[in-house]
């Protein structure tokens, strides 16, 4: 029987029910610590501020939080998760291209150290409102590099007609905003953003944006000393992805930066990335108990007890997943399935030809390198519960956050007059 964090599947799935997300904490930690160590230089403060959208619960951001990192968080909700944890307000950055006037008012008053302005329109809103409730708040503007980096279309973002930024060709529109905000007396500019995209394993795009943020900051002249290079560093899904190890991943950028810095004559207090599927991914694992199974002409399916509501990503992404029965382990993959979830779609397969040994109903099936962008992405269709999450590490387990109910689902059916 398969054993994560030494707990074994089917004692997991006993205690807390199926599907199931599980997370080790001791690959966790690695990770954490592996960034910790190693994005570190001389010449500037460095700070790791994990991306929580790829996945967040409280007991996470106390972890992260005894580990000093930061974390950036994208709306009310990611926020109100980060107050849940008393996520200390100074570590934490707002992002979002569409920060609603509430979001802003919450991070204000929560004391979010800074907010990552996307576009010109932001810059008056949070100078009024920050103004309104005389609350001091530092910003980031967040810039698009331009630098197009190899991955899925949908998670580019540093393409030239990318929603998210202020193109870096833009300087006097990023002039003006700075001047606004160099003009209030509540908002202070520390620096610049920027981030070109997701699940990114090219070494040489992160350093070609670092490049040009460096060069940028210098045509631009402003006093500038926080340069955000953001996050999008790959993970293994399956055998053909070969990410860069985070050690040397760190070692490369804080060579790249160093380097660039010298070219360019830049002196800068802090250097922040953005992690979150690196950190995340290849902890989390999904389980599921397999059903029927079906013979088609040419296919044959297993069905389990969840899949897009649960995973959209190969169904958005076409994203690929390597998975294996966590209780046959030691039997020969002589068989090719089509691993299909229980969700009124043709499109909810969540593995193609995956290469297992005979399954049969009852069997635990084990996805790996869920851990990001499953949870935080996984939806209600179908009504379909979301399922709980739980941490293992030395042969103990505990539940994170708890399976929703019929009843949590119910509760939202509501009726009342409006009064308008
Ligand atoms: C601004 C920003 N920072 C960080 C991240 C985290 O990216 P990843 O999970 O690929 O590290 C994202 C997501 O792409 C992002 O949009
Ligand atoms: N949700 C995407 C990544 C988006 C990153 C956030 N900008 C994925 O699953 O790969």
């Amino acid at each position: 029987m398969l054993q994560i964090g030494k707990v074994r599947c089917d004692e997991l799935l006993k205690a807390c029910g199926s599907p199931l997300y599980v997370y080790d904490e001791t690959q966790i930690e690695k990770k954490v610590e592996d960034y910790q160590t190693y994005f570190k230089s001389e010449n500037f403060d460095t700070e790791i501020v994990y991306a929580s959208k790829a996945f967040t619960c409280v007991a996470l951001l106390e972890k992260l939080n005894a580990y000093g990192c930061s974390i950036d968080v994208v709306s009310g909700g990611e926020l109100s998760i980060a107050k849940k944890a008393n996520f200390p307000s100074e570590n934490i950055y707002f992002h979002g291209n569409n920060k609603l006037n509430d979001e802003i008012i919450m991070a204000l008053e929560y004391g979010v150290k800074t907010i990552i302005m996307d576009n010109m329109y932001e810059v008056d809103q949070v100078i009024h409102l920050a103004e309104k409730l005389k609350k001091e708040v530092h910003v980031l503007i967040r810039v698009n590099p331009k630098v197009e980096a190899h991955t899925h279309e949908f998670i580019m973002t540093a393409t030239s007609d990318s929603k998210f930024g202020i193109s870096i060709d833009q300087k006097d529109d990023i002039k003006e905003m700075i001047a606004k905000v160099n003009d209030s007396e509540y908002v202070v500019f520390d620096g610049f953003h920027s981030h070109i995209g997701s699940q990114i394993f090219e070494e040489h795009a992160f350093v070609a944006a670092i490049d040009k943020m460096i060069a940028f900051i210098k045509e631009m002249g402003e006093p500038t000393s926080v340069l955000n290079i953001g996050g999008g560093f790959g993970v293994r899904y399956t055998d053909e992805d070969t990410p860069i190890p985070t050690k040397d991943l760190c070692i490369k950028l804080i060579e790249a930066i160093n380097q660039s810095l010298h070219t360019h004559d830049v002196q800068l207090d802090k250097v922040c990335m953005e992690p979150g599927r690196s950190i995340v991914g290849e902890a989390g694992y999904t389980l599921y108990e397999v059903g029927f199974t079906k013979k088609t002409q040419n296919k044959e399916f297993i069905f389990i007890d969840g899949g897009m509501a649960d995973n959209i990503r190969p169904a958005l992404y076409d994203a690929k997943y390597a998975c294996d029965i966590a209780n046959k382990m030691d039997q020969a993959k002589d068989y090719t399935y089509e691993v299909a979830g229980k969700c009124c779609e043709s499109g909810d397969i969540i593995i193609h030809d995956a290469k297992l040994p005979k399954v049969e109903t009852n069997d635990i099936l084990v996805v790996y390198t869920t851990g990001a962008y499953g949870y935080s992405m996984a939806s209600n269709y179908n009504c379909l519960n979301k399922p709980a999450v739980v941490f293992v590490k030395d042969g103990k387990a505990r539940q994170v956050v708890r399976r929703e109910t019929y009843e949590d689902q119910l509760a939202l059916n509501e009726e009342k007059e409006l009064q308008l």
